[in-house]
């Protein structure tokens, strides 16, 4: 692998960010000066669960001059990361210029997700990113131009760097810099509401700042590597190195200590979701990309009530409702948290337990956004993270949703590649009603028929059959009722005694 990065990488560097593939992001909303970012923030009070988030989020922000801040990173939560006012840029690899433009503007929303103020994309084409400074080295200073005439104090890089890579870059720009990963972990970090949501935001945090400690304490120890030189210290420890090694025991304190909450939180779950199996009550969950309309779907199937937002990762803790079949069979629908591209493998490591609960459902449902500019684009990255969680299996439902915006040509090519598919609005409901037929068809059915005649002090039974299982035929007479039913093993036991 090193061996591909060989010298002429640097010829890369020559192929400079030539006029037009500097992006311009500004659309004239986010006006520089008039806060508009600050004020979504407190706009958005939905959000109960997260309000002190935000606020201590504010708070820091009076912490001023930027070498405090770099040296805070490993001092201070990770999660008070602070990203106001950035640009962005982004190695373009592979694919169309309209591949790159989408990537780009998906970078956008993330970054104003996270409450930051974008004010200019850079996108260099490039063979891949170099292994030092991420995009080449010779443009970092044009990087450094942009972040000085528009005053920005951040730059997100769209990939996950290395500890090195962020630190060179770093040295160079001289503001803050963070990954798309960072990026990511910062929005779910603001967005958990869950006590279980914010433990698994925190874990991947950590396992994430884990790995990059060397990187940032790098600056330390060479601190301290001048000072030692200067006659300040004798010895193979530097201050900055203890430093790393003290924050490298408090993070590993602190996973341990989150992975067994996690563990004692997933227990409980585990007891609910036993419980479901125990009853044989088929499971569906919703899955899909972020923002995709997965909540707005089970809100229009269910009326539950779920949030809805026009905001990437609204979604965090998975909502369990039950529902039933026209014809009463129970059955629960699960909305899920939506999957992105490159979706940071630490998140969903940390976020397991809740992305299982796809991989046992008897059916998902994947929802996409077919008025989305790369639909395609955003299958293929939810297969790859369902197949990540043990979840390629399950059976599949595609629902392409947002009909109502989503042009002719993009229904009739996604129609074309994928004939099962149902086609709805959950805005206007086009299209709701033939998805619950659907889903419903597809439920697993209870396997075994019988034919009994149920006394009428057996309601109970009855009543089993109605949620669990299918009637056949039914007909009331004087000795009970009498019916043909298929119902699961469990309730055929139960039924013995009055079948003949
Ligand atoms: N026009 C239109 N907008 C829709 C439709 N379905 C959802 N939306 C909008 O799309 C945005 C996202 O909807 P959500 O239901 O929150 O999407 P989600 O998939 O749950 O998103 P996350 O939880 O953030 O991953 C909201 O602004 C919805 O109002 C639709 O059929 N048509
Ligand atoms: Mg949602």
């Amino acid at each position: 692998m090193s061996a591909l990065h060989s010298h002429h990488d640097r010829e890369d560097d020559l192929d400079l960010l030539d006029d037009d593939q500097v992006v311009d992001l500004d659309d004239g909303r986010l006006d520089p000066l008039d806060g508009e970012d600050l004020e979504r923030d407190g706009d958005d009070l939905d959000h109960d669960g997260d309000q002190l988030d935000r606020q201590e989020r504010h708070s820091l922000r009076r912490v001023a001059g930027l070498s405090t801040e770099l040296e805070d990173v490993t001092e201070v939560e990770y999660r008070r990361l602070r990203l106001e006012r950035v640009v962005l840029v982004s190695v373009w690899t592979t694919g169309t210029q309209v591949d790159a433009d989408n990537a780009m503007a998906e970078l956008k929303l993330l970054a104003e997700t996270a409450g930051s103020q974008v004010l200019e994309g850079l996108v260099q084409r490039r063979q891949r990113p170099d292994a030092a400074t991420y995009i080449g080295r010779g443009k970092v200073d044009e990087v450094r131009e942009v972040v000085v005439a528009t005053g920005a104090d951040t730059v997100i890089c769209d990939g996950e760097l290395t500890a090195a890579q962020l630190r060179n870059l770093e040295d160079r720009v001289k503001v803050k810099v963070v990954d798309r990963t960072a990026l990511i972990l910062d929005i779910f970090a603001q967005h958990a509401k869950s006590a279980e949501g914010k433990a698994q935001v925190e874990l991947a945090q950590l396992q994430y700042m884990k790995q990059r400690l060397r990187g940032w304490g790098g600056n330390l120890s060479r601190q301290a590597g001048g000072r030692a030189a200067a006659g300040g210290g004798i010895g193979g420890r530097g201050p900055g190195e203890t430093k790393i090694e003290t924050d490298r025991r408090r993070i590993n304190t602190r996973i341990s200590q989150l992975k067994s909450r996690l563990r004692e939180l997933d227990s409980t779950r585990e007891t609910k979701r036993a419980e479901r199996v125990r009853h044989r009550i088929p499971s569906v969950a919703i899955v899909g990309y972020t923002n995709a309309g997965k909540s707005s779907l089970l809100n229009r199937l269910t009326s539950a009530g779920v949030l809805v937002e026009d905001a990437l990762f609204a979604t965090l803790d998975p909502t369990t409702r039950r529902t039933e079949t026209a014809d009463s069979r129970v059955y629960t629908l699960t909305d899920t948290v939506g999957f992105v591209r490159h979706l940071p493998h630490d998140l969903v490591e940390a976020f397991a337990s809740t992305l299982e609960e796809s991989a046992r459902a008897d059916l998902l449902v994947h929802v996409v956004d077919a008025s989305d500019p790369d639909p395609a684009g955003q299958i293929t990255a939810v297969r790859s993270v369902l197949a990540d969680i043990g979840a390629g299996q399950v059976a599949e439902q595609m629902v392409f949703n947002k009909a109502d915006l989503a042009s002719d040509e993009a229904l009739t090519m996604l129609r074309a590649a994928h004939p099962d598919a149902v086609v709805v609005s959950a805005r206007t409901g086009q299209g709701i009603e033939t998805l619950r037929q659907v889903v419903e068809g597809r439920l697993p059915r209870p396997e075994v028929e019988v034919r009994a005649l149920v006394p009428y002090s057996r309601g109970d039974l009855i009543d089993r059959i109605h949620t669990t299982g299918e009637f056949i035929t039914s007909e009331h007479t004087a000795e009970g009722t009498r019916v043909v039913v298929r119902v699961h093993p469990d309730l055929a036991n139960e039924l013995e005694p009055y079948t003949g």
